[in-house]
């Protein structure tokens, strides 16, 4: 096994880095554009497997595609991250420019692999990678809704004082402020989560999860980086595996939920293929109604992203 992770920067490096804790692959290559940027990090990452007791050898290169050659995974990270008062989608100029780039050059290279995209806006940089790329779109998602439920559970735990091991949620829509958490899917050691919590508390968890991303933006004057490195590695190793987990995942829906030709994350088992399966869900009116808001900001931006190519 072979994993790539392009973009060395906060969140490259810590998904490198948790991929290579849990030795997932023989060989993780870090790539940026900065010069000597990867090389240091990878570097300083690879001194520590004697200490974490890990043999995953991991090298740095600065945009050099060839070290990159059949890598099975590639996951895409580099990119702008917000600043204060800005929204994700202020990134689109950008960022789009950077991933479709950077998706060529992963396609030259790997031509078989399997993309995850985390650059933002999520959905909109997902959609851009798999139109370049050119795979099959089951090969081609993003990673959003395994850091979306990690941080509605985190405040659940918080709120219900339970381990976070025991609470189960699933969360759908786009990445962005849109995003629909499910409290008729979330449970805490298989009880229902309105059993133990009142409503007014759950919705006020509920609105802290659609900002959470902006609230860490506002403490740190960037964005998070631990937890989405943590659950873009957690996908890899889902694919590496092939372990058919289920989570939610920004995946290209072709009439799933009543949408068509639209990346929006919707819960899938994730396996050595990719998306082996979208689950569609029966949603109630309310729910999907939410979902269908969602989708259509995405969409929104889609459409942007497709005016400016
Ligand atoms: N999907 C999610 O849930 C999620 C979560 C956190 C961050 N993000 C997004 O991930 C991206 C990275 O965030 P970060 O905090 O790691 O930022 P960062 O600035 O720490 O790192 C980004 C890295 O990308 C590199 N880069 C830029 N252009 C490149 C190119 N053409 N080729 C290779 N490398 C290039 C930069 O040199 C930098 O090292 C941002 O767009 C951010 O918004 C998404
Ligand atoms: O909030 C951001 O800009 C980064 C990321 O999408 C997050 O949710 O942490």
């Amino acid at each position: 096994m072979k994993i790539t992770v392009i973009g060395a920067g906060n969140v490259g490096a810590t998904c490198a880095n948790v991929c290579a804790e849990k030795e997932l692959a023989e060989e993780i290559v870090l790539l940026d554009i900065k010069e000597g940027f990867a090389e240091g990090k990878a570097l300083d990452m690879w001194q520590t497997a004697p200490i974490n007791m890990y043999d995953s050898r991991i090298t740095g290169v600065t945009n050099d595609y060839t070290a990159t050659k059949d890598s099975d995974v590639v996951v895409i990270t580099s990119g702008l991250p917000r600043k204060p008062g800005m929204s994700r989608d202020d990134l689109i100029a950008t960022n789009a420019g950077i991933v479709k780039s950077v998706t060529e050059n992963i396609i030259k290279h790997s031509p078989d692999a399997i993309i995850i995209v985390v650059s933002n806006p999520l959905d909109v940089m997902t959609y851009c990678a798999y139109k370049t790329s050119g795979l099959d779109s089951r090969k081609v998602f993003g990673m959003a809704g395994i850091l979306d439920t990690a941080r509605y559970k985190a405040f659940l735990a918080t709120e219900l004082n339970v381990s976070p091991k025991d609470i189960q949620a699933v969360l759908m829509g786009g990445h962005g402020d849109t995003m629909v958490p499910l409290p008729r899917y979330t449970t805490v050691g298989g009880i229902p989560v309105t059993e133990l919590i009142d409503e007014d508390r759950l919705n006020a968890i509920i609105e802290r999860t659609k900002f959470g991303g902006g609230e860490i933006v506002k403490l740190l004057g960037t964005s998070a980086w631990y937890a989405p490195g943590a659950a873009a590695a957690q996908m890899v190793e889902a694919v590496v595996r092939n372990q058919r987990r289920v989570f939610p995942v920004c995946s290209w829906l072709q009439g799933e939920y009543g949408l068509k030709d639209i990346y929006v994350g919707v819960p899938v088992v994730l396996g050595k293929n990719g998306i082996e399966k979208i689950v569609e869900l029966k949603l109630n009116e309310q729910e999907k109604e939410l979902l269908y808001a969602s989708a259509a900001a995405v969409k929104e931006m889609m459409d942007v992203l497709d005016n400016m190519n």
